[in-house]
């Protein structure tokens, strides 16, 4: 998989050299393009932003650079990830979704947004997804860009050494995660639940099934629906 970004920003996305994401880029597994919109300017000043039509607070990024630099990474196969406040909510399921694409090109908007005749043009050819992470306003796309390419690039394959932890994850069942525990056993007068001491996997699959409901129940109501109210670990309605 590729990962192509264009922003202003390039260097926040130095986090991609490391960690994870960075020894799968080095291993070949993904590759990241960087693109700095504004050499795709022609001006003294490298200008990617003016007033908007219509007046109001604000500057809007120019469409021409946009055009020029999405044109230069964009291929036919290619979705392109708008992320926006405006956009629909980013999910488990369509990281998931997202890491079985070849190509991911991210245009980070800063300001009030980019010319929506950009997306529209884009939208004529490709895929357009316009992502939000949650109902809250950052200043531009890149800290949503850098989650969005974290949670699909964790998913790709071979980025993971041991996919079998891929699939325990909050949101991976519709469910969130158990309450995980490692040693010591006592720890601030604190026991470790003792299922889990038991060396009974039936049992210790049980409690975590029903830990993953409680807790979802408590925290993420919105999550349940009728069919994961079983309450075995199968996953099978009872
Ligand atoms: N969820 C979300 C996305 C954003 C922005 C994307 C680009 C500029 S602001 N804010 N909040």
């Amino acid at each position: 998989m590729r990962f192509d970004i264009v922003t202003i920003f390039p260097e926040f996305f130095g986090a991609l050299d490391v960690s994870l994401l960075g020894k799968a880029r080095q291993a070949g597994v993904i590759e990241v393009g960087l693109h700095d919109l504004r050499d795709f300017t022609h001006d003294r000043h490298r200008t990617v932003d003016d007033t908007p039509y219509g007046g109001g607070a604000g500057m809007v990024m120019k469409p021409e650079p946009w055009g020029e630099a999405l044109d230069s990474v964009v291929r036919e196969d290619s979705v392109i990830v708008v992320p926006s406040p405006a956009g629909h909510p980013f999910t488990q399921r369509e990281a998931r979704e997202l890491s079985t694409r070849e190509h991911l090109v991210f245009a980070c908007g800063r300001y009030e947004g980019i010319d929506q005749r950009v997306i529209d043009h884009y939208a004529d050819r490709n895929e357009v997804r316009e992502i939000s992470l949650g109902d809250y306003v950052l200043n531009g796309g890149e800290v949503a860009a850098m989650a969005i390419i974290e949670a699909v690039g964790r998913l790709v394959p071979g980025v993971v050494g041991n996919p079998a932890s891929l699939t325990e994850e909050s949101h991976e069942d519709g469910l969130l995660e158990y309450p995980s525990y490692t040693k010591p056993a006592l720890w601030r007068e604190r026991a470790v639940p003792a299922v889990l001491l038991s060396g009974h996997h039936g049992a210790v699959a049980q409690w975590r099934h029903e830990q993953q409901l409680e807790r979802t129940r408590r925290v993420r109501p919105d999550l349940l629906s009728p069919d994961l109210l079983s309450t075995d670990g199968s996953g099978e309605s009872t």
